[in-house]
């Protein structure tokens, strides 16, 4: 019988990716907030039942504004990762819980492992890593993947922020001593898909694309691609910033790159630069359909 799965979150843009590269012989219900309470453990029971496993992608993932909303980012990145976690324990699903890579302090120095304790800064890192904890305590079978600097060629992403501001703008201040790894939502999709069709998981695993950049180079190359490929005609000029310059509500990382060594080797891994040109083709594609 083919797996039956249930990913939490329609309209995110990992959900929307998960939907576009779904493998056919998998069957799958996308639950957004209007489907499913992850508030209401009787509902989740019921919704959930005939589940193998579960993908959560729901998360309060505004960053700056979780600074000032705690409770809205606590709510949804813990105590609805608790009950997902709770309720797989009583009804038997697995499952895969999106974690990311600001649960890290950001001493700057080498990857961050598996092994490594989380540190996080900010109130969203905060909610995210009592999620993963939380999900970890309850002793179901899980997969916690962290992933960093995600993005698609839909929603709210840095890619379409950059797009965005670079056609508007004369100038722009971005950060350049920030270090992470860029991750088109498509390869994550693809690892997520090839997960699911094994049997042993890890605990934690971490997933990015391959090679290490900051905002400013990724911003730039943003600008660079775009341009080639005629979907911007901008002259604005892109200006590295500090951090402390940028200023900002919520702190973040120096550096949240994630070591992926003991990364389950299931898919092709594609450099971020590809992943990106691959991500604005799709949306040049769009503006021509
Ligand atoms: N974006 C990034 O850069 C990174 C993201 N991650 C993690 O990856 C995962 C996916 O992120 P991404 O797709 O970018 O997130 P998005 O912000 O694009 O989507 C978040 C999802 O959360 C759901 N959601 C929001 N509020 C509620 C609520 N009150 N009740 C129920 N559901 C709600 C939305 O549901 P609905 O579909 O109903 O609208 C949406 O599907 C998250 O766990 C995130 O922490 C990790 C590293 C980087
Ligand atoms: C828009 C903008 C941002 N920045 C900086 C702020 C920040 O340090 C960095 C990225 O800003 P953003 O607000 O786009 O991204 P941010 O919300 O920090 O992105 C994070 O989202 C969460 C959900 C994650 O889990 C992380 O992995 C990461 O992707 O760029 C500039 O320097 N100039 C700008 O014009």
């Amino acid at each position: 019988m083919s797996l039956r799965i249930a990913v939490i979150g329609r309209h995110g843009q990992l959900a929307c990716s998960l939907r576009k590269t779904q493998p056919s012989h998998i069957s799958c219900i996308y639950v957004g907030r209007d489907e499913i309470d992850l508030f209401n453990l009787a509902e989740l029971e019921k919704t959930l039942a005939d589940i193998d496993i579960v993908i959560n992608t729901a998360a309060y993932t505004s960053v700056d504004q979780a600074e000032t909303d705690k409770d809205g980012a606590e709510t949804l990145n813990h105590i609805a990762a608790e009950h997902l976690a709770q309720t797989a324990t009583k009804i038997g699903y697995r499952l895969i819980h999106l974690s990311t890579d600001y649960v890290f302090s950001g001493i700057p120095g080498k990857p961050w492992t598996t092994m490594d304790k989380p540190e996080p800064l900010s109130v969203y890192g905060k909610s995210k890593y009592a999620g993963e904890q939380a999900v970890i305590r309850s002793g179901v079978q899980a997969a916690i993947i962290r992933t960093s600097w995600l993005y698609s060629d839909t929603g709210n992403n840095f890619v379409n922020t950059m797009l965005r501001l670079l056609n508007n703008k004369h100038s722009l201040s971005v950060v350049n001593d920030q270090l992470g790894s860029p991750t088109s939502a498509t390869n994550l999709s693809a690892f997520i898909w090839a997960m699911c069709q094994i049997e042993y998981w890890p605990q934690i695993i971490h997933f990015r694309d391959q090679g290490v950049t900051t905002w400013f180079e990724f911003a730039q190359e943003i600008q660079r691609q775009a341009s080639e490929i005629g979907i911007l005609d901008s002259h604005c000029n892109l200006m590295p910033i500090s951090t402390d310059e940028y200023g900002g509500p919520a702190p973040r990382p120096l550096n949240s790159v994630l070591d992926m060594s003991d990364t389950p080797d299931l898919v092709e891994q594609h450099s971020w630069q590809f992943a990106l040109s691959e991500v604005l083709h799709r949306i040049k594609h769009r503006g021509e359909g």
